[in-house]
Parts: C-alpha cells; sequence; structure tokens
C-alpha cells in the first residue's frame, strides 16, 4: 500500500527552482533514503510534505487524503512527522521529560503518555541517558532525542533530517540499530541523509535529487551502479568501495 504520493512537485523561490516536478512513491512501512548533493532540494521537499511550504504546484496525497498546502501541525496530526537537522531539545528539561512533551502533543491521557515516552525512550536506545538534562547529552543522544521526540507523537511516516550528520562510527551504527528497530514496530521512514554507510544498508529504496529534479529512484544496489548518481553526487571513489565490500549487498 501507497502511504505517501508525492506527484509533480514544484516549489520555486522567485527565479530559484528548488524542487522541479519531483515524483515518487513511499510504500507503508519501507524506508526511503533521499540524497543528492548540497542545495538539491531535499529539505525543501521535507518542508513541502510537512507543510512548512506550500508548493508552487504538484500534489502530495498523505495515507490517501491530499495534504498539499495544509498547516504543518494538521499534516503532524494526520500522523506525517519530521525532525530538523538542528536539533532544539528543550535543554533543562530531562532526556524523559522531552519525549513525554512529545507524547502529551498527541492529545493522550497521562498514563498513556508516560507508557509511550518509556516505550519511545526503549526504541531509541535512551534509557542510560533518560534523566540527565537533555542540554547535556552529546550529539548522538541529541540525535536519538529528537527522533524519540517525533516517535512519541505516534507517526505513521517518520522524515528524519540527517539523524546521522557528525556522528562517530559507534553512534552511526547505533542509529541505525534504531531505525531498524522502527521499522519493525511498523513505522515508515523517509530520511534525508548524507551518511551513506548509514543509509544504504537501511533503504528499501533511495530516490536521488540533483538540482532540484530526481535524476534516479532505485534500490541502494542499483543506484551505486547508476552513472548519473555517482556523477552527480557518490563519485567513483565510493561506489567503488562498496563494490568491493559487498558486491551487489548493502554495506554496513
Ligand atoms: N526559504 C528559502 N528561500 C530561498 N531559497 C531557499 C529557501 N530554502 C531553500 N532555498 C534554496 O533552495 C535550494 C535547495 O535547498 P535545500 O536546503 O532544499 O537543499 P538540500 O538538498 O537540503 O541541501 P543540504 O544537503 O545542504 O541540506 C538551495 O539553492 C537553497 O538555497
Amino acid at each position: 500500500m501507497t502511504l505517501l504520493d508525492v506527484q509533480n512537485v514544484t516549489m520555486k523561490f522567485g527565479e530559484l527552482v528548488a524542487n522541479d516536478r519531483v515524483s515518487f512513491t513511499v510504500e507503508a512501512g519501507s524506508i526511503v533514503g533521499l540524497i543528492g548533493p548540497n542545495g538539491a532540494g531535499k529539505t525543501t521537499l521535507f518542508n513541502c510534505i510537512s507543510g512548512l511550504y506550500k508548493p508552487t504546484s504538484g500534489r502530495i496525497v498523505f495515507d490517501g487524503e491530499d495534504i498539499t498546502g495544509l498547516k504543518p501541525y494538521r499534516i503532524a496530526r494526520k500522523g506525517a512527522v519530521r525532525t530538523f537537522q538542528v536539533v532544539r531539545p528543550l535543554k533543562d528539561m530531562s532526556v524523559f521529560d522531552n519525549v513525554l512533551v512529545g507524547a502529551f502533543l498527541r492529545g493522550s491521557e497521562k498514563r498513556e503518555a508516560f507508557d509511550r515516552a518509556a516505550e519511545c525512550i526503549r526504541l531509541c536506545s535512551l534509557e542510560s541517558l533518560q534523566e540527565k538534562p537533555a542540554g547535556d547529552l552529546p550529539i548522538g543522544g541529541k540525535k536519538r532525542l529528537e527522533m524519540a521526540r517525533a516517535l512519541a507523537t505516534r507517526p505513521k511516516l517518520l522524515m528524519l533530517d540527517e539523524v546521522m550528520a557528525g556522528l562517530t562510527s559507534t553512534e552511526v551504527k547505533a542509529s541505525v540499530e534504531v531505525i531498524r528497530r522502527l521499522q519493525q514496530s511498523g513505522i515508515t521512514m523517509m530520511i534525508v541523509e548524507h551518511v551513506m554507510e548509514g543509509i544504504m544498508p537501511i533503504a528499501d529504496k533511495i530516490v536521488v535529487l540533483d538540482g532540484g529534479v530526481k535524476i534516479a529512484e532505485d534500490a541502494p544496489k542499483n543506484i551505486v551502479h547508476d552513472a548519473r548518481v555517482i556523477e552527480a553526487y557518490l563519485g567513483s571513489k565510493y561506489s567503488k568501495r562498496y563494490r568491493a565490500l559487498r558486491g551487489d549487498g548493502p554495506l554496513g
């Protein structure tokens, strides 16, 4: 079943075309990676889907409903929720309370919200950090907290914006683990990411943007062989390394 259907979305800022007739679908239960060079239009597309921007033209259908141009809070209530590149937790509040805020946003009863927060803390491997003030977390913990807060609102589609940027390779592995766990719990995800070692092993499909245009849409094992994607973004070094390491399988 298709959960998200992006149809010919164009987003212009004056003369600049940040997204140029972009179309793709996200199947329920899958993980779709959105990659491409800086300025390719990935965040703009997330902003269009989550309602921060109203696309200049095109349609976005989520869970069978046209959500094009709806306000972000209405889209979030329908179950499409995003995280931000710049993490902004409530710094003086504990990690647990930060997640609890997310759970209450969904209008849960007190008991239900506490249970939900505890479940999200567990899913995001934050148990040992839950009493700490959010501002004291290392960057990897902050990124997982951002995921837990979004998760607490019970999304159907979770859009993760660069949750692996700036992490050590151990932290990347921890995030990959968390994302796999979320998928097993039934959450569909769209992930904007520059860390290929993080996204390639877990994505069912990769969509590649370059200069606002979708230049490829395929399984990771095919994307790494795509000459256009190698030229625009991956580089031959990564592609060769990938093939040397795993042949046709994903890295990781
Ligand atoms: N609010 C805005 N007003 C004007 N131009 C914008 C705005 N937001 C984005 N842009 C422009 O749109 C283009 C796409 O930017 P966007 O941030 O979507 O790219 P990106 O693929 O997410 O890049 P990165 O990987 O660096 O985060 C860029 O040229 C950017 O300068």
